[in-house]
C-alpha cells in the first residue's frame, strides 16, 4: 500500500503554506522531494507525520486516512522520521537515544531493532557507551537516522539527512539510505538539490513555493533497483 497525497492543503497561522499536494510514492520505492529552503519539504514531512494539521485534502497511508489519525495513532502504522535538526537528547547514551522510540512507542522488539540497527551502521555500535553530546554532527545524524528506523518499519521520512555533514559520512548515509532497499520500506528523502538522492531515489518530486512542480522516474536508480550489479 502506497503513501498518496491528494490535494493537500495546509496552513500555519492561517497563511497558507502547501497548496493542493498531489504525491505518491509506490510501497518499497524510495523518493525524493526536492525543492529550495522555505519551499514546504519540512511542512510536507511534519503534515504526513501529523505534527502540523492539514487544511484539507487527504493523505492515505496503509488504506488508512492519516489526516483523521493523532500522531501517536500513526505511529502505530510504523511511520517514523528523522528531522533536519537530528533533535537527540545529548545526555543520553548513543543506545539510549536510539531505543527511546521503542520506550515510548511500546515496541516490544525494540532490542532486536537495536541490533539490526547497528548490523546496519556498526560504526554507532562502536560508540553506543558514547553521550550523544560527544558526537560529531555527521556521527549525529547517523544516530539520528538509526533512531528513526527503529519504529520506523512502513514509511519513513528523511528530512534533509546530508545537510551539513562532512563529504565522507554524507557518502556513508548514502551507502546506509541505499541498503533499505529489500527491506520493504518507503523511503522519503527530502533535500535542497538531489545531489544526494539522484542515485538512491525511484522517483523525484520538485516542490517549489508550497506546490509540486512536478514528479518524475529517475529511470536510473529504477533501472539499477530491477537489475542489481
Ligand atoms: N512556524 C511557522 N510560522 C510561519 N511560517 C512558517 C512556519 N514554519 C514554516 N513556515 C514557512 O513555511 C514555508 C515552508 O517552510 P519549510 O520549513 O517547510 O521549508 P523547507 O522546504 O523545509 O525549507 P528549509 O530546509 O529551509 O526548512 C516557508 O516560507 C516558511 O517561512
Amino acid at each position: 500500500m502506497s503513501l498518496e497525497i491528494a490535494n493537500l492543503n495546509v496552513s500555519i497561522d492561517r497563511i497558507a503554506i502547501l497548496r493542493d499536494i498531489d504525491l505518491t510514492i509506490p510501497t518499497g520505492q524510495m523518493a525524493g522531494l526536492i525543492g529550495h529552503n522555505g519551499a514546504g519539504k519540512t511542512t510536507l514531512i511534519r503534515a504526513i507525520m501529523g505534527l502540523l494539521p492539514a487544511t484539507s485534502g487527504s493523505i492515505r497511508f496503509k488504506g488508512e486516512e492519516l489526516t483523521q489519525l493523532a500522531p501517536h495513532r500513526r505511529a502505530k502504522l510504523q511511520i517514523s522520521y528523522m528531522p533536519e535538526d537530528r533533535r537527540l537528547i545529548p545526555e543520553l547514551t548513543v543506545t539510549e537515544n536510539l531505543l527511546m522510540p521503542a520506550w515510548a512507542n511500546h515496541i516490544r522488539d525494540g532490542e532486536k531493532r537495536l541490533a539490526w540497527v547497528y548490523s546496519l551502521m556498526p560504526e554507532i555500535a562502536d560508540f553506543g557507551e558514547r553521550k550523544a553530546l560527544q558526537l560529531s554532527g555527521g556521527q549525529q545524524k547517523l544516530v539520528a537516522l538509526g533512531r528513526a528506523l527503529i519504529p520506523g518499519r512502513e514509511l519513513i521520512l528523511l528530512d534533509e539527512p546530508f545537510e551539513g555533514v562532512a563529504p565522507v559520512l554524507a557518502q556513508r548515509l548514502t551507502s546506509v539510505i541505499g541498503d533499505l532497499r529489500g527491506e520493504g520500506l518507503t523511503v522519503l528523502i527530502a533535500e535542497s538539490d538531489d545531489s544526494h538522492s539522484a542515485g538512491l531515489v525511484d522517483q523525484t518530486w520538485r516542490i517549489e513555493r508550497g506546490a509540486v512542480a512536478f514528479g518524475r522516474k529517475a529511470s536510473a536508480a529504477s533501472a539499477n533497483h530491477q537489475h542489481p550489479a
